[in-house]
């Protein structure tokens, strides 16, 4: 059981909607994946080309509950606009924040970003801010109200999967408390096993179910990868070690008679 803010979650899979091939295909996944928090922006060009109300109701109808972000906005005010516009769309306080800073990466604006936070916590929302793995930054958005962080593991859609586990190790560290939420840059089943296990809570994805050849398939592996990650980091896992280690002992010698 995963707790997000004050609601009660038992998939650590989180789903993006955008860039499906049809509204069929993104039904078909969703469900596939058994997620039961799904991220939407009220910017982007949607599955199929619908747009506005009728893929809001599409969504609305997947019976998940529904994570709107500020995807496309670079600015402080352009996000705290779209926030409140969310908060009417969806009747939700959970808003996914996003401030991109840089069009080649898609990095976030850290600096807009704890603006942002800080003006929307106060306000009332639940902020999800799309962060770096700066641990500084990460302090900021504590600071102002966040209680759930999502780190990148690399820029969105480039699939690369995570490119500085040490710094995802050391946030799992310095936060113990706060939710964390690996988000953007997960293109395989195995990277989502990979910062699962190292205690993160739960990855968001979008491109990689979106974009596979069967996202319904891919959706479930991608459950199920998510799953494994984390029974492993709760089972314990061994340590490598340098040198062999018998994995039958054995005590004196076998007697052929
Ligand atoms: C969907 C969303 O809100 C994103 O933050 C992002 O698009 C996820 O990244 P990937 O598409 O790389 O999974």
């Amino acid at each position: 059981m995963l707790q997000v803010y004050d609601t009660e979650i038992t998939s650590r899979l989180f789903l993006g909607t955008a860039g499906y091939p049809s509204p069929a295909v993104l039904s078909d996944a969703v469900r596939a994946s058994g997620t039961q928090i799904i991220t939407v922006s009220l910017r982007r060009e949607t599955a199929g080309g619908k747009a506005g109300g009728a893929f809001f109701e599409l969504i609305r109808g997947l019976g998940t509950k529904i994570l709107p972000n500020t995807a496309g906005c670079h600015t402080t005010k352009e996000a705290v606009l779209t926030a409140k516009m969310a908060r009417e769309v969806f009747k939700t306080n959970w808003i996914k924040l996003e401030v991109i800073g840089n069009q080649d990466t898609l990095q976030p604006d850290v600096f807009a970003l704890v603006e942002a936070a800080r003006i929307l916590s106060n306000e009332g929302f639940e902020v999800f801010p799309y962060t770096t793995d700066d641990l500084v930054v990460a302090e900021r958005l504590v600071e102002a109200g966040c209680r759930v962080l999502m780190p990148w593991c690399a820029p969105i859609g480039s699939a690369m999967g995570p490119q500085n586990l040490s710094a995802l190790r050391s946030m799992r560290a310095h936060f113990p408390d706060v939710t964390l939420i690996v988000d953007a840059g997960i293109g395989r089943p195995s990277h989502a096993t990979t910062v699962m296990e190292l205690g993160f809570d739960a990855v968001l994805l979008n491109t990689a179910v979106a974009g596979a050849g069967n996202p319904a398939v891919m959706a479930s592996g991608f459950a199920k990868a998510v799953e494994a990650g984390r029974l492993a980091f709760e089972a314990g896992m061994l340590e490598p070690r340098d040198m062999a280690v018998p994995s039958t002992p054995v005590i004196g010698k076998a007697v052929f008679s």
